[in-house]
């Protein structure tokens, strides 16, 4: 499975207009998927391609401090999906009125619906005490492990395989639920499965809880909101919002 050392050199370096096509649209075509999962499993060579995906990821001095959890059994997903429903009920309450209607609306797990679920975790401790690049800012373990879930979730949209990240769930009890030593953070709980359909927009978008922005407001200049000034980047940031 490990690609042999090809170096790129310049011809090659620019993708081909097709790879280009294709990489924008895995970034583009993914989406979180609660409700569309269809039964099938996912075969054996499919879910290897997506875990290498996501273990080749960029990580702090090259740490590779993920693990990744492959859950079938029913059992512990029935205990995740009561976390779940704990959080949840939790959570709703946050919200007043319409919104909180709306909210009791959105389903936002597909746990026992998925033929898979997949816990990436973080070993807190791989690689000794002091890792190359994580002196500093100590969270980049976890900023690791989380470009780990989006190649993995790239990947998986490339493969027609649907993901749902689920965090309304309390970390001290699924750590518990999936037996993680102490130094191990349990980073991205997911659901993978075929789908039925991939929505061409965020589900959250579609039903009214929260519209993308536009990246115009979100680009700023060289001190946090001074505008832009580079002007060609400026138009086209504006143009592209509308
Ligand atoms: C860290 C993190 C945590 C969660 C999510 C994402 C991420 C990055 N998302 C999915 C999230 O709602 C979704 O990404 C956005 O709504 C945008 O939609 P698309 O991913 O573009 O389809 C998510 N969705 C959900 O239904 N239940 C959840 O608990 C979570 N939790």
């Amino acid at each position: 499975m490990e690609q042999e050392f090809n170096p790129v050199t310049a011809s090659d370096a620019c993708f081909s207009e097709s790879e280009r096509h294709g990489l924008y649209r895995a970034i583009y075509e993914r989406r979180d998927v609660r409700s569309q999962f269809l039964p099938d499993s996912i075969p054996a060579d499919v879910l290897a391609r997506l875990l290498q995906a996501a273990h080749h990821a960029p990580s702090v001095g090259f740490m590779q401090p993920w693990d990744f959890m492959v859950i079938e059994g029913d059992e512990v997903r029935a205990s995740i999906l009561a976390l779940f429903e704990q959080e949840n009920q939790k959570a709703a309450e946050c919200f007043e009125g319409e919104r909180n209607d709306l909210y009791r609306s959105l389903k936002l797990q597909g746990i026992v619906e998925s033929p898979l679920n997949l816990c990436i975790t973080c070993d807190r401790s791989r690689g000794g005490p002091h890792v190359l690049g994580r002196n500093s800012i100590v969270e980049t373990d976890l900023f690791s492990t989380c470009l780990a879930v989006q190649n993995l979730w790239l990947a998986a949209r490339a493969e027609g395989v649907g993901v749902g990240w689920v965090s309304i769930l309390d970390q001290a009890q699924l750590s518990d639920a999936l037996n993680l030593p102490d130094h191990v953070y349990p980073v991205a709980y997911l659901c993978l499965g075929y789908v039925s359909e991939f929505l061409d927009q965020p589900e959250l978008e579609a039903k009214g809880w929260r519209s993308r922005l536009p990246l115009s407001e979100l680009v700023h200049g060289d001190s946090w909101g001074q505008p832009l000034e580079n002007g060609p980047l400026d138009a086209l940031l504006r143009d592209q919002s509308r």
